[in-house]
């Protein structure tokens, strides 16, 4: 549909609507074609090359344990960085992927919803929005995979993983040797006896419900599998680099390191017993606890998990790691299945470490999706009056936006009532540590291995791909509200930071040096974060957000008046055809363009949104302080300190087994290591800070000020 098709559909709607309409319901806005998705030059993906540099010194430690000669210490030095794989794979998976299945019907939802109007084929079917759950599915999401599917054997491996009690980095000093020993029992069933599924089953490629459930399953044995692992010792490290180097002989050197770890394993649990024969187990937890300290599985997923992984991923065009969409979006169920999508009736289906905690942190997200409805209700109604732009309208919008207010403090609350049943400290050191990506510390974030098939498993040429964990800055809902008030992440259009003690009301300037410049250089660690948030948002919602910017590109009314003819004629759902020019999003232009300014509503409730959204990153931000900052500042818990004692302890007793001077090189080579991994270990929540002050500024900076 062109803009000027638009503009005759919407003056006809508002014509017969002009005196009756007040609900935002009521109102509708209309898609007509999803616009294709473009990673733009100046991506993320920049950053992430830079975030690939160094992994080949990792590599000698992750080479899997069929090719342990690729360790040497030579590797231990920092090699120059690869090329820029992880990045062409995002931009592969986000725009190559096929299409997608048809979303959930309305006429699915629960009974509860039944008596409000089905406006979702106005609204945004496209975009796999509904008009009464937002970016939530209107009915639940699947919470297993059906036994008669072949894919079930993922749900039991889910199950085992809860039934063993994986803990993250293989536990803190609760956690005992026979626990230990049970969780590399899970991990190494994955590797070798979960099924490889190359093919999918109809019902999962074609019913999206059923992908969704797969992708939550195979993201949170994902996240299991690499985060339970212990950190590699950096003694058993070296002490193998120090080993092979000695060795002429290869296949001896590897057998004398089963021999050890067989030897560790009579003397380190029984004792008493140390001539007790050695059954099959034995030998295959001795050579798991070998590879796992060496590092060998430390960011490789299995091809059990990957392969059926990176097919589900493109499928449901998102990157195959977990996402908010697994954590909250498609994580959630009804307590009781006839009492509908109401708060007091939703439940959190997984979570990594069954506490209570976890489950309020994933329920607070869910709820503010459920609020959020209200507020996309809202937006939708004041963007159809923008189109129309006249003196009613203007008074309208003025009206949706005052209600706007109060659904964003609504948001606020429920985001403050976190602390009602979600410990800090449990966040941060039981909970936080699973979600981690690729690429984030501990092990310098370089990057996981996804093999495609189980010959490419331990493949050297294999090359790791950075992705981020799931954040709810992947909460479409925050982007919809920016980009609905035109807050500027990008720092583009030049909005220009109000002075303290801000007023609304008058018209707006719009030049833009000061902020073009700071959108280059420092003060844009927002921008970027968030566009490469929304490449982790579900396909259709990234496309609804890019949906939403494309209306602000063509509402310009001054602007358009410029233009000749046939650009009125541009396709507004085209990215080749939009222009440069950053334009004001509709309801920004709408307030600025407003005759008498000083005494209108509009611009004050326009201001008034804003400060109600700036209120609530102002919350987010003592919230973050409390769950993240004040809780790195301390050390962490007993419970949850990081034991490294089976790792320590088994490289301690092989190193008794050694010739004097390869211990001598073995202590030479773990004080390099440990120099080379000391790096910046934390900073305090800085860079943290830094990021959400930025975020709040930005919105600051929309808020209409008296222009010169
Ligand atoms: C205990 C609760 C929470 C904590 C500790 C927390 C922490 C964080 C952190 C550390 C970031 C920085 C980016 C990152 O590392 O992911 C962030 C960003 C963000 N979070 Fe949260 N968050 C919490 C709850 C929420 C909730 C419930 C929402 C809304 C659904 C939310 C929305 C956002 C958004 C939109 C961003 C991007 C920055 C911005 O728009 O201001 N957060 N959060």
């Amino acid at each position: 549909m062109t803009f000027k098709q638009r503009m005759e559909q919407l003056r006809r709607a508002h014509a017969l609507d002009a005196e009756s309409s007040s609900s935002p319901m009521s109102t509708s806005m209309t898609v007509d074609a999803e616009p294709s998705f473009a990673i733009p030059p100046d991506h993320f993906l920049a950053q992430q090359g830079k975030a690939t540099a160094g992994y080949h010194a990792q590599q000698s430690a992750e080479a899997g344990p069929s090719s342990p000669s690729r360790a040497s210490s030579s590797r231990l030095s920092t090699s120059p960085a690869p090329s820029s794989d992880g990045l062409d794979d995002i931009a592969r998976f986000l725009s190559s992927a096929g299409p997608l299945p048809t979303a959930p019907s309305a006429a699915t939802t629960a009974p509860s919803l039944s008596s409000l109007p089905d406006t979702s084929t106005l609204a945004g079917a496209d975009f796999d929005i509904d008009v009464r759950s937002g970016f939530l599915p209107p009915q639940a999401p699947l919470s297993r995979i059906p036994h008669s599917l072949h894919e079930s054997v993922w749900e039991r491996f889910l199950d085992g993983a809860r039934e063993v009690g994986l803990a993250i980095n293989g536990g803190g000093a609760a956690v005992d040797k026979q626990h230990r020993r049970r969780c590399r029992a899970w991990r190494r069933a994955i590797r070798e006896e979960m099924p490889v599924m190359e093919e999918l089953s109809d019902k999962m490629r074609q019913d999206i419900r059923f992908a969704r459930r797969g992708h939550v399953v195979l993201t949170f044995l994902a996240h299991y599998y690499l985060h339970s692992q212990p950190q590699p010792s950096k003694l058993a490290r070296a002490m193998h680099e120090a080993q092979e180097k000695a060795s002429t002989n290869q296949a001896a050197s590897s057998s004398s390191w089963l021999a050890s770890a067989l030897r560790w394993r009579r003397g380190g649990e029984a004792a008493s017993s140390s001539t007790a024969p050695l059954c099959a187990e034995d030998i295959a937890d001795a050579a798991s606890l070998h590879s796992e300290s060496l590092g060998h599985y430390a960011s490789r997923l299995p091809a059990s998990i990957s392969v059926p992984l990176l097919a589900l991923s493109h499928q449901l065009d998102l990157p195959p790691i977990l996402t908010y969409a697994d954590t909250v979006l498609w994580n959630w169920t009804f307590i009781n299945p006839s009492a509908g999508l109401t708060p007091g009736n939703l439940r959190i289906v997984e979570t990594f470490s069954g506490t209570e905690s976890e489950h309020h942190f994933f329920l607070t997200s869910l709820l503010i999706e459920l609020q959020g409805v209200a507020a996309l209700g809202l937006m939708r109604a004041s963007l159809d009056e923008c189109f129309v732009a006249d003196e009613l309208a203007r008074r309208r919008v003025a009206q949706y936006l005052q209600r706007l207010v109060g659904v964003v403090g609504e948001l606020e609350q429920t985001l403050k009532d976190v602390r009602k049943a979600c410990d800090p400290a449990t966040f941060y050191w039981a909970i936080r540590p699973w979600f981690r990506g690729g690429d984030a510390a501990p092990d310098g974030g370089r990057g996981w291995f996804y093999p495609s098939s189980r010959e490419e498993e331990y493949s050297e040429a294999l090359q790791p791909r950075l992705f981020t964990g799931p954040s709810a800055g992947q909460s479409s809902l925050i982007h919809a509200l920016d980009v609905f008030l035109d807050v500027d992440h990008a720092g583009v259009k030049g909005h220009v930071a109000p002075p303290a003690g801000h007023g609304g009301g008058q018209q707006q300037q719009r030049k833009g040096p000061a902020s073009a410049e700071r959108a280059k250089g420092e003060g844009n660690e927002d921008g970027t974060f968030m566009q490469r948030m929304q490449l982790y948002m579900p396909g259709q919602h990234r496309r609804f957000l890019t949906h939403l910017q494309s209306l602000a590109a063509a509402a310009d009314e001054e602007e358009r008046a410029q233009l000749p003819e046939e650009a009125m004629d541009i396709d507004l759902d085209s990215e080749e055809k939009r222009p440069e020019k950053h334009y004001p999003s509709p309801i920004r232009h709408l307030a600025q363009s407003c005759p008498n300014a000083a005494t209108h509503p509009l611009p004050k409730a326009y201001n008034a949104a804003l400060s109600s959204l700036r209120s609530l990153r102002d919350e987010h931000m003592r919230v973050a302080t409390l769950y993240i900052v004040s809780q790195a500042r301390r050390p962490p818990p007993p419970e949850y300190a990081p034991l490294l004692e089976d790792q320590e302890d088994y490289a301690r007793t092989v190193a008794k087994t050694l010739q004097p001077q390869e211990a001598q090189a073995i202590v030479e080579g773990a004080k390099e290591m440990e120099k080379e991994q000391a790096g910046p270990v934390g900073t305090g929540g800085t860079d943290l800070v830094k990021f959400l002050k930025a975020c709040r500024r930005r919105t600051d900076e929309a808020l209409l000020t008296a222009g010169p």
